[in-house]
């Protein structure tokens, strides 16, 4: 996996002398091929359209942004088009690794493309599977909803389908509508914004787990138990010297 540059441009300002660390927030973009996965991704980051787009082998793009207030990290794994095969695939176990690092899944399918939205109800069981207790927040993005000529799914069949999964819905187009690509993605954010931190840093909801780690990295470590021994040690045979010298 490729850690894409962190695209925000940040103020310039002197760096505090104790950095308080973001949370981090983790995102994992799954779907069809060529549905528009990396495109809805580099829209929300970088409110941009490219329009070409390497073909994805899993990046992960990472950006700073304010969130209600708050200072936040939000890190975007753009997944190679999942292919599900009748026995799985190995392709599968990527998707399966890339929902299980992340806090929240965006699903993906292209209005213009049935078979897309057809492997949608697949990709959700996968995250129902490797998601295991808790399910993370979900949304389905419908892309590309600007090809009015192409449309092969409907609305109403998308809406239908995210109530059945239980989880919102967007019809979005990636190439003409920054705002509602960016309306879905910021409503997931948020979502995870108001949950409490997770107990413990096995969590799948690593959002504080790793504001934990990274903050376990500014602590200073205690001294070498060994070192202090060694110095406990000289002073006791310092003082010692200087006992037995001042009885002489
Ligand atoms: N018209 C239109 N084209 C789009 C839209 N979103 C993406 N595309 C185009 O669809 C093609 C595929 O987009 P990608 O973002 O590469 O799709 P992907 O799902 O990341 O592709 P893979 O990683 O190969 O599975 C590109 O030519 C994009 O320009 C959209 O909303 N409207």
């Amino acid at each position: 996996m490729r850690l894409i540059q962190n695209m925000t441009t940040i103020a310039e300002c002197p760096a505090p002398e104790y950095p308080v660390p973001n949370r981090v927030i983790k995102i994992t973009v799954i779907g069809g091929c060529g549905v528009g996965k990396t495109a809805l991704v580099v829209r929300f980051l970088t409110r941009r359209f490219i329009g070409d787009y390497e073909r994805n082998a899993g990046n992960l793009y990472s950006r700073e942004v304010q969130l209600e207030g708050e200072q936040v990290t939000i890190q975007v794994q753009d997944t190679p088009g999942a292919e599900m095969t009748d026995n799985g695939s190995s392709l599968s176990d990527h998707v399966t690794s890339a929902i299980q690092w992340a806090d929240a899944v965006v699903l993906v399918y292209s209005v213009t493309d049935r078979h897309s939205f057809d492997l949608i109800d697949r990709l959700h069981q996968l995250v129902a599977r490797a998601g295991g207790a808790t399910m993370p927040p979900v949304i389905l993005l419908a892309n590309k909803a600007d090809l009015l000529h192409l449309r092969r799914v409907d609305t109403q069949q998308g809406s239908f389908l995210a109530r059945t999964l239980d989880c919102s819905f967007y019809e979005v187009s990636a190439s003409e509508d920054y705002s509602q690509v960016h309306r879905a993605f910021n409503w997931l954010c948020c979502q995870l914004a108001k949950q409490p931190p997770p107990a413990s840093s096995s969590s799948n909801n690593s959002a504080s787990a790793t504001t934990e780690k990274r903050r376990s990295t500014l602590i200073p470590r205690p001294k070498s138990p060994n070192m202090q021994d060694l110095k406990r040690r000289f002073k006791q045979a310092l003082s010692a010297k200087v006992r037995a010298a001042t009885s002489v």
